[in-house]
């Protein structure tokens, strides 16, 4: 039996829920499902010995991949070789096309951090992929602007869903089928022999990994899929993103567990900041991070982990990718060009550091991203041969959160509130990507903001102002952010809601998309 798709059929749906993609998920659910819940569980049970105190270290168990010099992940792929400027987004149409026009060398298109995971955003955004690679697309906004794709388009990496999350409208067998496998499965069945003709090839970022064991079922789902259309083994390429404080421990395994299919790591910072908060929240001051705003790239727990990274690729000759500077321009000009210093200081950090490109959030901010790298690369196409020999990180570098500077400050927690629930809203409207004074707040970004509520509230944080953070004090200043809000309509009840359930209960959601995910159509 095939994939039973339960939900509104559009225009053109049935171009990309044919009975062969519908066949393909099915295969994918029933091989690869069973391991995925397995590997969910197991995450619970790591959390639950750092719960009791447990802590995290390199595995003594994977000691001799790490220390073996010998292996090094394929070459390579044709369109991933100069990296030095993606930019990452959601996959409207108009996006679409805007992104690949944007002159970044790859463009990151998001199924995840960026993306509400609506079915029409989900069924439209394979459509519009499937169109520009056969260079269809075409869009004209309400205004009269037509939009169309240009000479030279990005390389497109698509993102799907992390491990967590269901489809609720595609069932396999009665059971809702992952996120990431109907995301990789449809792209890969429309797209992978597209790509393949056109010079390029299927590729992906896996987000939110925490462990090589994880990264080893990504890589079955490859060498299954690849043989099921019969292209070559080793067509497909993986970047992973180290965005899990558990992952930062097994960057080489991670690594060789997909070294045939691998493009490389990308530093998800946005993500790894929620993963520490996240993964060590009932641990009082030694994992207690001050405001959102001033845990910034060189903080000593974040510069270790950007160094590791590099060196750990560029020693296996994969790609370092940077991460996303979330500054976005403005109208206003003073706020514009602070805005264009701050990303220029982090993308010239990051080319200095080692990395082979870096994300931009915003097509106004290629041409930065792409001069900063410029400026170092010169001729070559990246940096791989730069391998850091110099870096030596050390388990105590990565856990090192307790020297990291700043305050735990009342406009942080009231920041922290009007930026968790206005995302909330946009999200349950069906944006996942939205600016908010002046910052691209994301699922990642977000986040970060609700479980930094959650944490101070949790370990009753004094604020600079004397004040102790209290349910009361919460709600109070929750009411306080509203009421600067016009908040007629929309979905601000149900944002309210949910901010608040997630930042007052007990326990810390996995993730704000799950419970979110539960109140969309
Ligand atoms: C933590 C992480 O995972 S980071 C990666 C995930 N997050 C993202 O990818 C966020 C990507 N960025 C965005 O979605 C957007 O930039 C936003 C929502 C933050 C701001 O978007 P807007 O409010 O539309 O910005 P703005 O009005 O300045 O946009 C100007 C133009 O650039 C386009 N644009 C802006 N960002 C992007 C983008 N990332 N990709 C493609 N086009 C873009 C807009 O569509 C608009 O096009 P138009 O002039 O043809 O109408
Ligand atoms: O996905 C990227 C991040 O920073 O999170
Ligand atoms: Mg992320």
């Amino acid at each position: 039996m095939s994939a039973q798709v339960v939900a509104p059929l559009h225009d053109r749906y049935d171009e990309i829920l044919t009975p062969d993609a519908l066949a393909f998920l099915a295969e994918l659910h029933r091989r690869f499902d069973p391991r995925r819940r397995e590997l969910l569980a197991e995450r619970d049970r790591r959390y639950a010995e750092l719960a009791a105190g447990g802590t995290l270290d390199f595995l003594p168990e994977t000691k001799d991949v790490r220390e073996d010099d010998s292996w090094r992940v394929a070459p390579h792929a044709p369109g991933l070789v100069d990296r030095r400027a993606e930019i990452t987004g959601p996959t409207d149409r108009k996006m679409t096309i805007n992104a690949l026009n944007s002159g970044a060398r790859v463009w990151l298109a998001d199924f995840e951090d960026a993306n509400t995971p609506l079915w029409e955003n989900m069924i439209d955004g394979q459509l519009n992929l499937r169109d520009a690679i056969d260079r269809t697309i075409g869009f004209t906004s309400p205004e009269g602007k037509r939009y169309e794709l240009g000479g030279e388009p990005a390389t497109i990496v698509v993102r799907p869903r992390g491990w967590h999350l269901s489809e609720k409208h595609i069932l396999v067998d009665g059971e809702r089928m992952a996120g990431a496998l109907v995301d990789f499965g449809l792209y890969f069945l429309h797209c992978a022999r597209r790509q393949l003709d056109a010079g390029s090839g299927p590729y992906f970022y896996l987000p939110k990994l925490e462990s090589h064991r994880e990264a080893r079922l990504w890589n079955e789902v490859f060498v299954f899929a690849q043989s099921y259309v019969d292209i070559p083994y080793g067509t497909i390429r993986a970047t992973v993103l180290i965005e899990t404080y558990p992952a930062a421990f097994e960057m080489d395994e991670i690594l060789y567990e997909l070294r045939d299919h691998s493009a490389g790591l990308n530093a998800g910072r946005w993500d790894y900041m929620f993963s520490v908060i996240k993964k060590f929240r009932t641990r009082g001051d030694d994992f207690l991070l001050p405001d959102r705003n001033s845990v910034t790239m060189t903080v000593p727990f974040m510069r270790a982990y950007t160094e590791l990274l590099v060196r750990t690729c560029h020693r296996r000759g994969a790609h370092a990718i940077g991460g996303m500077a979330a500054f976005i321009p403005s109208r206003d000009e003073a706020v514009n060009a602070a805005a264009f210093e701050k990303v220029r200081g982090d993308k010239t950090r990051e080319a200095g550091d080692g990395f082979d490109g870096s994300w931009v959030a915003h097509p106004a901010m290629v041409g930065l991203c792409t001069e900063v790298f410029d400026a170092v690369l010169g001729d070559r196409p990246n940096q791989v041969d730069n391998t850091r020999d110099d870096v030596r990180v050390t388990a105590e570098q990565l856990l090192d959160v307790r020297s990291t500077p700043g305050a735990v400050t009342e406009a942080g927690l009231r920041g922290n509130i009007g930026v968790g629930v206005r995302y909330l809203e946009s999200w349950l409207l069906g944006t996942g990507a939205v600016g908010i004074n002046n910052m691209m707040e994301d699922a990642a970004t977000a986040e970060i903001s609700r479980s930094q509520v959650w944490q101070w509230l949790h370990n009753a944080v004094r604020l600079d102002t004397g004040r102790t953070v209290t349910q009361e004090l919460v709600r109070q200043l929750l009411d306080e952010e509203l009421a600067t809000i016009p908040t007629e309509g929309g979905r601000w009840s149900d944002a309210r809601a949910l901010f608040t359930e997630m930042a007052l209960a007990d326990e810390l959601a996995d993730f704000l998309t799950i419970p979110a995910y539960e109140r969309m159509p």
